[in-house]
């Protein structure tokens, strides 16, 4: 079984550690978790993954290395694991926003093959969606790094300038649709529901119509036709919403999103 080392075991570092255990494709003792702040991943060494702050040893002992670290804190990293790198040996899956693969490979200075993904914190549950490109990895690096993701939810291969589109999308997405779901809880507490109800019932709205489109295979629209009686009071309130912005701010939040995914990164770092 391949060893990985995850560089930088934050948020989403350790939520695709999770979800690729939890799934059975990779093993905790074949998994290594690198930050610098060791004492933040004591439970996780209870659990069976391998923990450590020397990036260099952790890359020298795995096949696959998973590049999370944020943006402004990957110069130093590279810097750190390069001499570790050996160009037949090792494949670099990074997920950090708005570096392109070229960029690693010349930081890196080797004919390495690096391969990017963007998924989300659902990885953690095996539900991410998972953007995928690549500038030229070989087919069965890309096939073992697709298997790899669609363990943990859908894959979705992409022209590499659309990583950072994928990042507003589906990365920065489930904070959208977790803020939405809160808003309508807020909402159900105005008309009389406590806290607890209100949030269980929203959560719940919010799966199943997701599902409503994912099994159906539906547009929204034609869905959002069932639920709107004639002079009912789902299209007066839906009304209201757009009368507020609410297609609007969506798309406007998520092509911000974008523009900012697209400058994380500086080569000075
Ligand atoms: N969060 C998300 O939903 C997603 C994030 N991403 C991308 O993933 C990357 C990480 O994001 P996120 O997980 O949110 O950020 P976090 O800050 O949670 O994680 C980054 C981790 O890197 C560690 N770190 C920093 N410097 C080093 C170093 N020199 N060596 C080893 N570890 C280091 C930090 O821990 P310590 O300070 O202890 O070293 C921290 O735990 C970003 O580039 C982001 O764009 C992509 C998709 C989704
Ligand atoms: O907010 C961020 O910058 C990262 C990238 C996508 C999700 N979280």
């Amino acid at each position: 079984m391949k060893k990985i080392a995850i560089i930088g075991s934050g948020n989403i570092g350790l939520s695709l550690a999770k979800g690729l255990v939890k799934t059975n494709f990779a093993k905790a003792e074949n998994i290594i978790l690198t930050r610098r702040n060791l004492a933040q991943l004591a439970s996780y060494a209870s659990e069976g993954y391998k923990t450590t702050v020397d990036n260099h040893q952790a890359v020298a002992e795995a096949d696959i290395v998973i590049l999370a670290v944020l943006p402004q804190q990957l110069n130093a990293v590279l810097d750190e694991i390069k001499s570790a790198i050996v160009d037949e040996k090792h494949l670099i899956i990074s997920v950090i926003s708005g570096v392109s693969c070229a960029e690693i490979k010349s930081k890196l200075n080797k004919n390495i093959e690096v391969i990017r993904a963007m998924p989300n914190t659902a990885i953690a549950i095996g539900q991410s969606m998972t953007c995928i490109a690549t500038d030229g990895a070989s087919a069965e690096n890309l096939n073992h790094v697709t298997k790899m993701f669609e363990t943990v939810g859908l894959v979705s291969k992409i022209q590499e300038d659309l990583m950072t589109s994928a990042t507003a999308l589906c990365a920065c997405g489930v904070a959208f649709f977790l803020r939405a779901i809160r808003a309508a809880s807020q909402g159900g507490v105005e008309i009389g529901f406590h806290a607890d109800e209100a949030l269980k019932m929203a959560i719940q709205t919010a799966k199943g119509t997701a599902d409503l489109l994912f099994i159906n295979q539906t547009h929204p629209e034609t869905e959002i036709d069932k639920v709107t009686s004639p002079k009912g009071c789902t299209i007066a309130g839906l009304n209201e919403m757009e009368h507020n912005g609410f297609s609007s701010s969506l798309i406007k939040g998520i092509k911000l999103s974008a523009l900012k995914a697209g400058n994380l990164y500086t080569k000075e770092g």
